[in-house]
């Protein structure tokens, strides 16, 4: 029950807009304007320092869809199509999770999680095939925005992968995602006060029938709708042989009086509605269409009229910029950059001036009741019905998320955050600007006062922290806070004892491809590739047109190179990874291609093989600080009655 890509949902909206009735403008073409219009927004934002409402393009605030809790809305801004509407924010994967974690309990994460092949370069992390073991944590809209498929407005720019500039010998290999640069774009015209929708796909909705009903989705639904619409104007509103019916109701009840008239247009309607509604019982056929329906019947022209069911929510979703500063945060305080802390990655800076005690961002948080729960393991055994466990007295730390997340040292407890670019908030000791304080509204402030055991299964949010600053903050400065002194003392010692990890020579795949013009080649000879955790591939359609088509295979082989040739060209040899019975990874040659050009080689990292898998990575969770946690919440030194585990052998 994962979140999918939108692409595929958003081509929907063209059919709709074609409508008989339609007003809307053109139909969006997908376009990836990756750094466009940022620095302009930022520049207008900072032409009005002294008024809230015009400076913030972004917030967070109670969605429209009712029920379903914050959201997130276009602030006082009119992007266009193209626009970026959020800053390029990080994303990070949690592999295998129920895999390694026996720990029983509600994982909060997997309601907002998305799949892994939605992200390019997540193909490379494990076996092919396990692409389903990846969930990816996202933070920002991935995980704030709400989706109300036929309003979809935003869609997100391809990640990119990169290590943030650090080099080969640095401590932070490991520490803190690859993944990087998903901003999002304007699908169409978003007005000010506009909440903003992701697609989370179709699927996402069908799979929660008992949560979400029937909602209408833009496959079909909006359509037909719109048609079951029309043909009821017609039989109602546009039908002749109903006039006399009209003149006679108006005669009785005086020339100028139409309300008769409208009584019985209702009446109508609704025999009309519930008609439809025991057709579609009888054949048991979906009500998704029926609830695009409205069942007011006054309104059913001015719908056509306005472009379709599908935007009869529309007017709901637009905000009063008033009601959004009262009811809302603002959300885009802060941006993406370099940070300036060596080996820290990526960090947040100010986009514009923040003074003391000002919000920097709002960060509603997703709970973990036990950090367990994405504890990972390196070891392996068989049980007893001969399939491999993780061996729980081997080796372990935690999945990359414990980096993002915050924690105490008297507690099971994470709380992860998933702001806007809050992820991206680094840490300093001694010169922080910036602290978490508990959000003044909360949904479930009760249970800063209530056991975790009492809550930790629930399965939304309820807490919220904000970021504030300490002191006043100029525009561009990095926003610091400060993890506490054993975060502290754990990276100190991190760095003190970090040596190259073995293989000293492995740079990852997307670093090797970024070169791969100039880079020299090595054969087999020389020293094969795996050896250093990375495999040379050869694009299948280079290998199908040296076999003039004549070889069955359906992914790019791994390649190995036998001789560079006189004309530039290489002798290679396809190579057969595969499974073998016990679970490793082993090789057979096969066929040799002559005259194969640089240009059909790529790098792709071994399974498991990134930074991020390895048992010498810096884990540790950002802590809360002793005077803002609960006492109630202190469970450490119950932890084992308050753990349930499952059984192993299952
Ligand atoms: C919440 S994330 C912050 C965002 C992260 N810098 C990134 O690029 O995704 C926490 C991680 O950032 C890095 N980090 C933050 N502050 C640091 C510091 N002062 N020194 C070194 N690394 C730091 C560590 O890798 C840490 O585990």
């Amino acid at each position: 029950l994962t979140l999918s890509s939108s692409s595929n949902d958003n081509k929907n909206n063209e059919e709709i807009l074609t409508k008989r009735r339609s007003s809307h403008p053109e139909p969006h073409t997908k376009h990836h304007p990756r750094h466009d219009s940022h620095q302009q927004q930022h520049q207008a934002s900072l032409s009005s320092a002294t008024n809230k409402i015009i400076e913030c393009g972004i917030y967070l605030a109670p969605s429209s869809i009712p029920g379903s809790g914050l959201g997130m809305y276009a602030g006082n801004r009119t992007f266009h199509e193209n626009d970026i509407v959020t800053d390029e924010d990080i994303v990070v994967p949690i592999f295998e999770r129920e895999w390694h974690s026996n720990v029983k309990g509600k994982f909060l994460w997997d309601e907002y999680i998305w799949n892994g092949d939605v992200f390019d370069g997540m193909e490379q992390e494990m076996e092919n095939g396990d692409m389903d073991e990846i969930s990816v944590a996202s933070p920002g809209v991935g995980a704030a925005a709400n989706s109300y498929m036929s309003l979809v407005n935003v869609e997100d720019n391809d990640v990119v992968t990169d290590m943030a500039g650090i080099a080969k010998d640095s401590p932070g290999r490991g520490a803190f995602t690859i993944y990087n640069g998903r901003s999002f774009f304007a699908l169409d015209l978003i007005r000010p006060g506009q909440e903003l929708f992701v697609s989370y796909g179709n699927k996402y909705f069908k799979s929660r029938k008992r949560i979400y009903g029937y909602l209408p989705l833009p496959d079909d639904d909006y359509d037909e709708a719109d048609d079951i619409l029309n043909t009821a104007l017609e039989l109602t509103i546009d039908n002749e042989d109903l006039d006399d019916k009209r003149y006679e109701l108006q005669s009785q009840s005086g020339e100028a009086d139409s309300s008769a008239w409208e009584v019985r247009k209702q009446e109508m309607w609704e025999d009309l509605h519930s008609f439809i509604v025991d057709v579609a019982d009888i054949y048991n056929r979906t009500s998704r269409v029926l609830n695009a329906v409205p069942t007011n019947a006054s309104i059913v022209e001015a719908v056509l009229d306005d472009g379709g069911t599908a935007y009869q929510d529309l007017n709901r979703s637009i905000k009063e910029l008033h009601w959004l500063e009262e009811n809302g945060q603002c959300m885009d305080n802060i941006r993406t950059g370099v940070s300036s802390i060596p080996h820290a990655g990526r960090g947040a800076f100010a986009s514009r001036f923040i003074p003391k005690d000002g919000l920097v961002s709002p960060a509603p948080l997703i709970h973990i009741k036990n950090m367990e729960m994405i504890r990972t393991y390196f070891d392996l055994k068989r049980n007893s019905k001969g399939f491999f466990v993780p061996d729980r007295n081997g080796r372990s730390s935690y999945q990359l998320i414990l980096n993002y997340c915050f924690a105490h040292e008297e507690s099971t407890l994470l709380l992860c955050p998933y702001g806007l670019l809050t992820s991206l908030i680094n840490h300093s000791h001694k010169n922080p600007n910036t602290k978490i304080v508990w959000a003044k509204e909360m949904r479930h402030k009760e249970w800063l006062n209530q056991p975790i055991a009492e809550w930790g299964d629930e399965y939304h949010t309820g807490l919220q922290f904000d970021f504030v600053a300490t002191r006043d903050i100029s525009a561009g400065e990095e926003i610091l806070i400060n993890y506490g002194n054993a975060w502290q003392s754990e990276w100190d010692k991190h760095v003190d004892s970090f040596v190259i990890p073995e293989p000293k020579n492995y740079v990852p795949s997307f670093g090797l491809n970024e070169v791969l013009e100039e880079l020299e080649l090595r054969t087999v000879q020389d020293r094969e590739y795996e050896l250093d955790n990375v495999q040379l591939r050869c694009h299948l359609h280079y290998v199908k047109k040296l076999f003039h088509g004549g070889i069955a295979m359906k992914e790019d082989p791994a390649c190995r190179i036998v001789r560079k040739l006189e004309d530039g060209t290489y002798l290679v040899r396809i190579v057969n990874w595969f499974q073998n019975d016990n679970d490793q990874t082993v090789c057979d040659t096969g066929k040799l291609m002559w005259g194969v050009p640089k240009a059909a080689f790529y790098f792709a990292d071994m399974p498991l093989s990134r930074d991020h898998h390895q048992h010498w990575a810096f884990r540790h969770a950002m802590m809360i600080p002793d005077e803002i946690f609960p006492d109630i919440w202190r469970n450490i030194a119950d932890a084992e009655s308050f753990t349930e585990y499952e059984d192993e052998d299952d």
